[in-house]
Formats: C-alpha cells, structure tokens, sequence
C-alpha cells in the first residue's frame, strides 16, 4: 500500500476540540494550577498569623491591584476545578454521558463559572 496517498491534516487551524474535551483539559489545568495556589495562599495565611506585623503586611499587599488581580485568577480557577469537579462525579454516575448532554452540561458549567468568576471579582475588589 502507498503510504503517501494516506490522508493527513497537519493544518492545527482546522482542528476543532469538542467543547466538553476543551472542559475536561481546563479541568486537569485548573487542578494543577489549584494545586500551585494552595502554597501561595498557606503562605499568606501562615505570615498574617505569625504577628499583628506580618497580619497588616498581608493586608497591605491584598489592597495591591497585582495581588487582587492573582487572587481574583485563584478564585476562578478554583470555582472552575469544583464545578467541573462536580460535572464529573455527576458523570460518574453514568449521567451527561452522552454527546449532546455532555456539551449541554459543559456549556451550563462555563456559564456557572462565569457568573461566580464575576462574584469572586466583587468580593475581591
Ligand atoms: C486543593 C484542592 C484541589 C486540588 C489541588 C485538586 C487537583 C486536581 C488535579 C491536579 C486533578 C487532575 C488529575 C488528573 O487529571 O490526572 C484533579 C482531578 C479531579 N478533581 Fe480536583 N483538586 C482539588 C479539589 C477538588 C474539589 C473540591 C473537587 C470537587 C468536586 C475536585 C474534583 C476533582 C475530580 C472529580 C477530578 C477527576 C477528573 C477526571 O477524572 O478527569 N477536586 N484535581
């Protein structure tokens, strides 16, 4: 057989994810990134309980556009890991499994998260 009338798409361009594969690939981000968050936060927390001092320099820096902003990101993701997380259990009782529920219910996820994203922004600012 000739290999080189094979069929092949390298044009990435042309190559569209389904929406509930472009979920599940945020979701493993949004673990790691979770994951990473939970040092910075534990280390702020541990600093703003080591003295009344170290309590106002954590202050301080929450009141920073750039810390807010980090913070705001961490929120989110974190929102998103736990509604995705949830997505997932739910799908592991056998529901939302098929093609069409499985982008209805991914679809529904990305606007929850939405909507808490722009809630954590009000909480953080
Ligand atoms: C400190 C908090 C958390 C961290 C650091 C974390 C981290 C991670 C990471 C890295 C993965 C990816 C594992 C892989 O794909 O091999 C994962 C998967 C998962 N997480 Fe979390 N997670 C956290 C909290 C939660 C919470 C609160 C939920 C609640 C629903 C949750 C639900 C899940 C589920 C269901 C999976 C499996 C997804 C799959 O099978 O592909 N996680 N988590």
């Amino acid at each position: 057989m000739n290999n080189k009338s094979r069929p092949v798409n390298l044009d990435i361009q042309t190559i569209r994810f389904p929406i509930a594969a472009i979920a599940s690939i945020l979701h493993r981000v949004s673990g790691v990134i979770t994951f990473f968050a939970l040092a910075v936060l534990l280390s702020l927390l541990s600093k703003s309980l080591h003295s009344a001092d170290g309590f106002a320099v954590v202050m301080g820096w929450l009141d920073s556009l750039p810390v807010k902003l980090v913070m705001w990101i961490i929120l989110s993701v974190l929102a998103y890991h736990i509604v995705f997380g949830i997505r997932h259990v739910v799908m592991d009782f056998g529901y939302w499994e098929e093609l069409q529920s499985g982008s209805a219910s991914a679809r529904g996820g990305f606007i929850v998260v939405a909507v808490i994203a722009v809630l954590m922004g009000i909480l953080v600012w």
